[in-house]
């Protein structure tokens, strides 16, 4: 197989989506590179979340194809997509322990085999959360409840990584120590990450591509180094300069 069609393959595309939400419309063609981080960016209210559910299979495109991994996931439920997910909000359940809820990542009902129960305790090591397994997540610190659902999100081993704001409720201290983290375990996994951030600065220190979305449409989808220096979408220009 050559390097091309193992591009093709993996590939993340948009092709004529179409989607109506009350009385925003949405309209997405893009495709992505494999292996990357991909920063999504854009004014608030523009459809970045959107653009996320659409790939997780939480919204069904009125129109046109999603392709993931290779794979045409346009029918497909959230749970059969080639995604993993990590949100701002982590969801956690608070109720279950750290053990249980990175297990919930490998199966929903929780039959776990004994190889599971090594990953789950070395994906808590992992994101430095060694020995955590028995701890609930309300006796943990902020950062530390979004480690827990990185490491959901590394048990599942998806192709992609799909994260919408995961450090935004964090302190700038923290925010930097997740960022570092996030591009340790990508270059380990070499997946393909894309992230919704508000944020320049993490978008210029984590991303390799970004894309720029503005009234529920994508304005520019380029690497990193031509999206920090366009000159002709206004918009994008305040968002940089923020
Ligand atoms: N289910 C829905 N029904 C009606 N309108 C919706 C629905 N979901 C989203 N919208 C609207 O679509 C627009 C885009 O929302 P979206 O959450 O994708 O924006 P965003 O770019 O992620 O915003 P933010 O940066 O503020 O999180 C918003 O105006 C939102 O109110």
């Amino acid at each position: 197989m050559t390097d091309g069609q193992n591009m093709a393959e993996q590939s993340i595309a948009m092709t004529g989506v179409e989607l109506r939400l009350g009385t925003h419309d949405f309209r997405f063609d893009c495709d992505l590179p494999h292996g990357k981080i991909i920063a999504i960016t854009g004014p608030s209210g523009s459809g970045k979340s959107t653009f996320l559910n659409l790939l997780a299979g939480f919204e069904t495109p009125d129109r046109g194809r999603i392709l993931l991994a290779g794979q045409d996931a346009t029918g497909l439920h959230p749970s059969e997509r080639p995604v993993s997910l990590v949100f701002q909000d982590n969801n956690l359940f608070s109720h279950l322990d750290l053990f249980t809820n990175v297990g919930l990542g490998i199966s929903p009902s929780l039959k776990l085999t004994a190889d599971d129960r090594k990953r789950i305790s070395e994906a808590l090591a992992r994101v430095g959360l060694a020995g955590f397994e028995r701890r609930k997540p309300g006796t943990l610190s902020g950062g530390e409840r979004q480690r827990t659902a990185f490491a959901r999100a590394l048990v599942r081993d998806k192709p992609i990584l799909l994260l919408d704001e995961p450090f935004a409720a964090l302190d700038p201290g923290l925010r930097s120590g997740m960022a570092e983290l996030l591009t340790t375990l990508h270059r380990e996994t070499g997946n393909t990450v894309l992230i919704v951030s508000h944020d320049p600065s993490e978008v210029r220190r984590l991303a390799d591509h970004a894309v720029f979305i503005d009234g529920g449409a994508i304005r520019l989808s380029a690497p990193i180094d031509r999206f920090l220096t366009q000159d002709n979408i206004p918009a994008l220009t305040t968002f940089l300069q923020h």
